[in-house]
């Protein structure tokens, strides 16, 4: 198995405050991997990092054997929120429609299949003829899932796509995410629901504390701890479990 991800001695600082502290990080590809933490730990921040968007302090990411900036960015799909698309006036005015939006992934992105994204927009009844502006909460989730999937990329990074949804949509996201994924492809997931995303993985990394406390194949959860994604996520919070 080939190494996906390599972080070494990562730092992020912001206004002064560290946000991430020494993060070290080794990933195997093809597995689905939660990132759990309690709201402020990091999540966004990591995968903003690891995805180029952000600039690290000091230390190293490597993606899939590459360390330059352009080189992550074409091997890194991330969802973005539907919100960040619209504060861009650019592109987005009025009457943009979600087709807009897809012929703009198409135009700046060579990976995106168009093929793909039509058999998710299926499947999660999304309509290319809807207007940005009009989407719900839920749709517009739907379609950033959609548009970030549709990549051909060797990783994903999904930042919190289950938020503000009812539980039939987040259902359909679940399942959608364990159909589309290749094989070989990776897939970073962060989630408040941990226990809906739990059948999903592979493995979790819990960040806690500006640091990763841990990362652990959802197996060794279950055989070592006797316990469910959830529950342990729990009891690290609560102090009950030890990463020794
Ligand atoms: N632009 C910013 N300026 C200063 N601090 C920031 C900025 N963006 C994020 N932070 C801080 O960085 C820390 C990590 O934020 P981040 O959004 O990465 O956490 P998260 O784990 O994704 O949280 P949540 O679960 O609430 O989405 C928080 O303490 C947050 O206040």
């Amino acid at each position: 198995m080939s190494k996906i991800l390599e972080i070494s001695h990562l730092n992020y600082k912001k206004n002064n405050k560290q946000i991430l502290n020494n993060i070290n990080l080794t990933l195997d590809s093809g597995k689905i991997i939660g990132l759990l933490g309690a709201n402020g730990a990091g999540k966004t921040t990591l995968m903003r990092l690891i995805s180029g968007v952000n600039a690290k302090n000091s230390g190293k990411v490597i993606v899939s054997g590459i360390d330059t900036k352009a080189g992550i960015k074409s091997c890194v799909s991330m969802t973005y929120s539907l919100d960040s698309l619209k504060k861009s006036p650019s592109r987005i005015s009025a009457g943009t429609k979600v087709k807009n939006i897809i012929q703009f992934y198409l135009d700046i992105y060579p990976d995106f299949s168009f093929e793909k994204y039509q058999e998710m927009a299926k499947f999660l009844g999304i309509n290319s003829d809807d207007k940005l502006n009009s989407l719900s909460t839920g749709s517009g989730e739907k379609l950033m899932i959609a548009l970030t999937l549709a990549r051909q990329v060797p990783i994903y990074l999904l930042d919190e796509p289950l938020n503000g949804i009812d539980i039939m949509t987040r259902k359909k996201i679940i399942k959608s995410v364990l159909q589309w994924k290749n094989d070989n492809s990776t897939i970073i997931i962060s989630s408040h629901y941990v226990k809906e995303i739990s059948s999903l993985l592979d493995e979790v990394i819990i960040l806690k504390d500006k640091q990763i406390y841990q990362t652990i194949p959802v197996e060794d959860i279950q055989t070592q701890y006797h316990l469910g994604v959830e529950e342990y996520y729990e009891q690290i919070y609560e102090g009950g479990v030890s990463n020794e």
